[in-house]
């Protein structure tokens, strides 16, 4: 079933190009929502559209009692009995610790993504936050601790692991880790090439869709050397959604690694939008619901409040096939042993619940089987990112990492206004206080 296309790649493998392996390339697939693509609109009309949205989701939460204070210290919401539904939890770490050789990198890290959030994990310089998305993509196994998909945990590396049915964990990387020697289309329709048996023409047709979703039609024949930065990481990203048709029931999540770094603000404002309005097409229409008090909310705008530390459990999970990365990131799937840590956790409350008057919005999990949203699609994301104006711009969570821990987890206004000495000194960008740079 190899195409003349196929045989690149494997030229690419034996040195002549950067090679993603294949473990890491993640495809999650994209089937299309309810609200048909429009495929003659331009990126800045999407990106328009976007913007758009996003005011609204803003002013909704702006009225949303979620965003109470009061709610900020809320418990956990599983032993509240809160509606907070565990059932919407799509990853979870719990406690989880990996070294490399004798460097201890995470230290008991444990959170929660749930469906429909745009979460960014943001920390200073080596605090593990790649390390974190890799364990999530399966490219490294904890040494100790669990990484649960959908409430199960993973099972050795993604290869090993064939829960695929259950979630897509596609991983973006930095680099964008594009095969030089390919071309635009070969690139994106790589892992079809490689992992599905889909006709040429087919693959070119969902290679097209995909590249036309990160407003890049036509540039199949163009060689990564011939695009800029910001083009490439779009390439990248088409890559990470291609639909492989097969996998279009399965929800996905899909993890940036710095998808801005690098790029001029207003690239990074194409780039921020992009990812924001790919969760929203692929997504929206699977998470929103009319809650009892009639207001209709997305969930992805679920203001999870101010945390110190959580935890969390859940899982299920499920690789696909590849997506992108560069043979540094895996380098080093191997571990030490965990070392001791001393970690500042508190309480968690990953995921307050929604609740208060009468505006709660349902948990997806106890909706009757007839009122569950459709699988596929990308239903949350998680953006790595120093960059400033993709954190306020394409993510509504923050989780904070210091030194291997979560320390604190809000939402991007809350950031803004925490009390939290390592956020302040982060945000602020000053030499004083807890965070020491060597
Ligand atoms: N495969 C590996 N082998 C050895 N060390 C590694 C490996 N991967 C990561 N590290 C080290 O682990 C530490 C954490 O790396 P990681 O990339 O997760 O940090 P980060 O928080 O994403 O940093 P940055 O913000 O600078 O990208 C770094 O010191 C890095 O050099």
């Amino acid at each position: 079933m190899r195409t003349a296309a196929l045989q690149r790649p494997a030229e690419a493998l034996a040195g002549r190009c950067r090679p993603p392996p294949a473990a890491a390339l993640v495809a999650p697939p994209a089937p299309l929502p309810r609200r048909p693509r429009q495929p003659s609109s331009t990126l800045p009309q999407q990106l328009c559209r976007s913007a758009h949205r996003r005011q609204r989701l803003v002013a909704a939460s702006a009225a949303d009692p979620v965003q109470t204070a009061q709610q900020t210290a809320a418990a956990p919401a599983a032993s509240s009995g809160s509606p907070e539904p565990e059932a919407d939890v799509l990853i979870e770490f719990k406690d989880v610790w990996k070294s490399f050789g004798s460097k201890q990198i995470l230290r008991g890290a444990s959170f929660k993504i749930r469906r429909g959030e745009a979460v960014g994990i943001i920390g200073s310089s080596g605090t593990g936050k790649s390390t974190t998305l890799r364990l999530a993509a399966g490219l490294l196994q904890p040494d100790k601790g669990v990484v649960l998909i959908k409430g199960e945990p993973r099972r050795g590396l993604i290869s090993d692991d064939d829960t695929s049915d259950k979630l897509k964990v596609g991983l973006v990387f930095q680099s964008g880790a594009l095969f030089d020697s390919l071309t635009v289309g070969e690139n994106v329709g790589f892992l079809l090439h490689e992992h599905t048996s889909l006709p040429q023409s087919k693959i070119q047709e969902l290679v097209a869709e995909s590249l036309g979703k990160v407003g890049l039609s036509g540039v199949e024949p163009l060689y990564p050397s011939e695009l800029s930065g910001g083009m490439k990481k779009r390439v990248a990203l088409a890559r990470a959604i291609v639909r492989d048709e097969k996998h279009d029931n399965v929800e996905q999540v899909i993890m940036y690694d710095e998808p801005t770094a690098g790029l001029d603000p207003v690239a990074s404002t194409v780039v921020e939008d992009l990812i924001r309005d790919l969760h929203e097409k692929h997504g929206e229409g699977h998470h929103h619901e009319v809650p009892a008090g009639g207001h209709h909310r997305h969930h992805h705008k679920h203001h999870h409040k101010s945390q110190h530390h959580s935890g969390g459990s859940s899982t299920s999970s499920a690789s696909s096939y590849a997506g992108s990365t560069s043979f540094d990131s895996l380098a080093s799937a191997n571990g030490g042993s965990p070392a001791s840590a001393n970690g500042r956790s508190r309480s968690s409350t990953a995921g307050a619940a929604p609740s208060g008057n009468g505006t709660s919005v349902t948990p997806l999990g106890a909706l009757p089987a007839h009122k569950q949203p459709p699988p596929g699609g990308i239903t949350s994301y998680i953006v790595v990112t120093h960059q400033h104006s993709t954190i306020r711009r394409a993510v509504d969570r923050i989780i904070f990492l210091h030194e291997g821990r979560v320390v604190w987890q809000g939402t991007v206004e809350e950031f803004d206004t925490t009390d939290e000495p390592i956020v302040r000194q982060f945000a602020s960008g000053s030499l004083e206080g807890p965070i020491r740079y060597e």
